[in-house]
């Protein structure tokens, strides 16, 4: 690997873990990436990368700006136009990427697995939520994608009551034309204060099978240990009828590469809220983790992470909590001339 990852266990106390990746990021550079991907991972990328890059004649800046415009954000809030992304791409060579797994839910509380079952937080996970949101609340955020399960878009909202930007999170409904059309919003001034959030099947939790709704003491009493872990941690095993990690990758990773990674690269400052498998499949594919590496790394709930998008390279800072918060903030003088600007305006 030519990283050097210095803490691939994501926990809470890992805020002053980071990394530099020297992978430029954007998916040509899978090509000779380490990332562990599935070959049919690493096939769709390429696929998709030859659309989007190689078939505009080898410029890839106007393939990263057609990309960005045609996304799924291109919507009533935040319709960029070319020349503002044109703009934007020259101004900005920096992007927050804040990943926040969604707070304890009621299955999470009674020790089930929960999977694609749509399940809402406990009291405890929307305390995690307003907590993760206090922690972020001094870092932009100009798009928010959550998964379409309501444990990722309720810690989303929630997170966002903190934010000290104190624009108001819109969820964007693309299922239909009329859901589009009907969500129209006829102010500027309302738009500007507003922050696309974009619901994504894709970055929903692992499908668990067969496992859905089954105790997971009682599963380790009945199948034994080493099998559930295997089930839950492994990445290429998958639990009976369900997904595997690197299933999960295949559709979370991609979507990732496809739409998120555009917006970074244009300078969007970006929040995910989404679930510990489909996170731990973005952040192996971020940090380049191996299908080793990936089994010990675990993500609590509502803790957010935050990573800097740089001149093509994700650098990870950790979680942006208690003592370390400075850190995080003194790293990035975009950062700082950002919280320094809230600042200003709270007096
Ligand atoms: O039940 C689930 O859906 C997941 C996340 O809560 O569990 P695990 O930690 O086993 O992946």
């Amino acid at each position: 690997m030519d990283a050097a990852v210095c803490n691939p266990s994501l926990g809470p106390s890992s805020s002053s873990s980071c990394y530099v990746s020297s992978r430029p990021s954007f998916c040509p550079d899978l090509r000779r990436s380490s990332v562990r991907l599935s070959s049919e991972v690493f096939k769709v990328k390429i696929g998709r990368l030859e659309r989007s890059l190689c078939r505009s004649s080898g410029n890839k800046l106007s393939a990263v700006i057609a990309s960005a415009s045609q996304t799924s954000v291109s919507d009533p809030i935040s319709t960029p136009s070319r020349n503002d992304l044109s703009d934007s791409l020259k101004k900005s060579n920096e992007a927050s990427l804040i990943l926040i797994r969604h707070g304890e839910s009621l299955w999470n509380e009674k020790n089930l697995f929960t999977g694609s079952v749509d399940v809402p937080l406990t009291k405890k996970g929307v305390e995690e939520a307003i907590q993760a949101g206090k922690r972020i609340s001094n870092i932009p955020v100009d798009m928010i994608y959550t998964s379409s399960l309501i444990r990722a878009q309720m810690t989303a909202m929630l997170a966002m009551t903190e934010h000290r930007q104190q624009k108001v999170p819109i969820i964007l409904h693309d299922e239909n034309e009329r859901a589009r059309t009907w969500g129209r919003i006829f102010s500027e001034e309302t738009k500007k204060q507003s922050i696309p959030v974009v619901t994504a099947w894709q970055l929903n939790e692992r499908m668990y099978g067969e496992l859905q709704g089954l105790n997971k003491q009682e599963t380790v009493e009945r199948y034994g240990k080493e099998q559930v872990h295997e089930w839950r941690r492994s990445y290429d095993i998958p639990p009976p009828n369900g997904e595997s990690l690197a299933m999960c990758a295949q559709r979370a990773v991609t979507y990732f590469c496809d739409e998120i990674e555009p917006q970074l690269f244009i300078g969007k400052n970006v929040m995910i809220a989404a679930h510990g498998n489909s996170l731990r499949s973005i952040i192996m594919y971020l940090d380049k983790l191996t299908t080793q590496e990936v089994i010990s790394l675990e993500l609590s709930t509502g803790v957010p992470l935050l990573y800097i998008f740089k001149e093509g390279r994700f650098v990870r800072r950790g979680s942006p909590v208690g003592p370390t918060e400075a850190g995080v903030y003194a790293y990035t003088g975009k950062l700082a001339q950002y919280r320094q600007k809230l600042d200003e305006m709270s007096h």
